[in-house]
């Protein structure tokens, strides 16, 4: 962590880094002047829109990569982070990550060793991180939500590692919009069994066993401990993954 924080385009160091984000400004309730200010940021909210899809629409067949934060880099799941990138550039797969530390930098770390294409997609947080050092195609995000648009269009599927809130929400966000039919067959891994195997259980006999999810949407979820079968359910780069077997989507 640095001394300064990057916003857009300006720099805040001091006394200054305690501004708020420009996301924890926009959901404030009740800024003083808030009907004369949230009209105008729909227009930052669009260039951030544009911006992100200039970087990322010339980008190839890509694969985004989810986990934790705070992985170190002796952790293990950080090398097989590293591994599944490596796996994924070798089939022809862009990497795309958070552009963070822990897995993300592992995912990255992976894909540029490999001699792929290493997307880190940033967000501006209270405090100054950066893009981690081995994204090649680096766009900084200041909205959560703009920068969730761009891991599901610009992704052909998500392998999602062990971790926290962070790595849920945009587990569930994917989820969800394959469940309501907003994307056609999207693979989605859950990479590590000890690890999502007692979500997966609570899943299928609590969620699915009292009705609030349909039993064949359980089937849109990969779960596997192997490098290759994660790497595989991503389908043929530029080609859809076919449906699960009794999935109807
Ligand atoms: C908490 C720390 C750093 C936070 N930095 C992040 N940079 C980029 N993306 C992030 C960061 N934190 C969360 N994310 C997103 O959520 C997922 C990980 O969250 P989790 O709660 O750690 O599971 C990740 O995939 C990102 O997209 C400390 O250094």
């Amino acid at each position: 962590m640095t001394d300064k924080r990057r916003q857009g385009a300006v720099t805040r160091r001091g006394r200054e880094r305690n501004a708020p984000t420009t996301d924890e400004a926009l959901l404030a309730k009740n800024g003083p002047d808030w009907m004369h200010n949230d009209p105008w940021r729909v227009l930052r909210i669009q260039s951030e829109f544009v911006e992100g899809f200039e970087a990322l629409s010339s980008l190839g067949p890509a694969v985004s990569l989810f986990g934790s934060a705070r992985a170190r880099q002796d952790h293990p799941m950080y090398r097989s982070a590293e591994r599944i990138a490596r796996g994924l550039v070798d089939k022809g797969f862009a990497v795309i990550t958070g552009g963070g530390p822990g897995i993300m930098e592992a995912g990255n770390k992976g894909a540029t060793d490999a001699g792929g294409d290493s997307v880190g997609l940033g967000i501006e947080l209270p405090f100054e991180q950066g893009l981690n050092q081995y994204v090649s195609l680096g766009v900084d995000f200041r909205y959560f939500f703009a920068r969730k648009t761009m891991f599901l269009k610009y992704s052909q599927g998500f392998i999602t590692l062990p971790g926290g809130f962070g790595t849920l929400d945009e587990l569930f966000e994917a989820l969800t919009l394959i469940q309501t039919g907003k994307v056609t067959h999207f693979p989605v891994v859950l990479f590590g069994t000890d690890y999502w195997g007692g979500l997966m259980d609570w899943v299928t006999h609590t969620v699915a066993d009292g009705g609030f999810v349909a039993e064949k949407d359980l089937r849109l979820v990969t779960l596997t401990d192997d490098v290759e079968e994660a790497v595989e359910a991503m389908g043929i780069p530029g080609a859809p993954a076919t449906a699960p077997e009794g999935s109807e989507r």
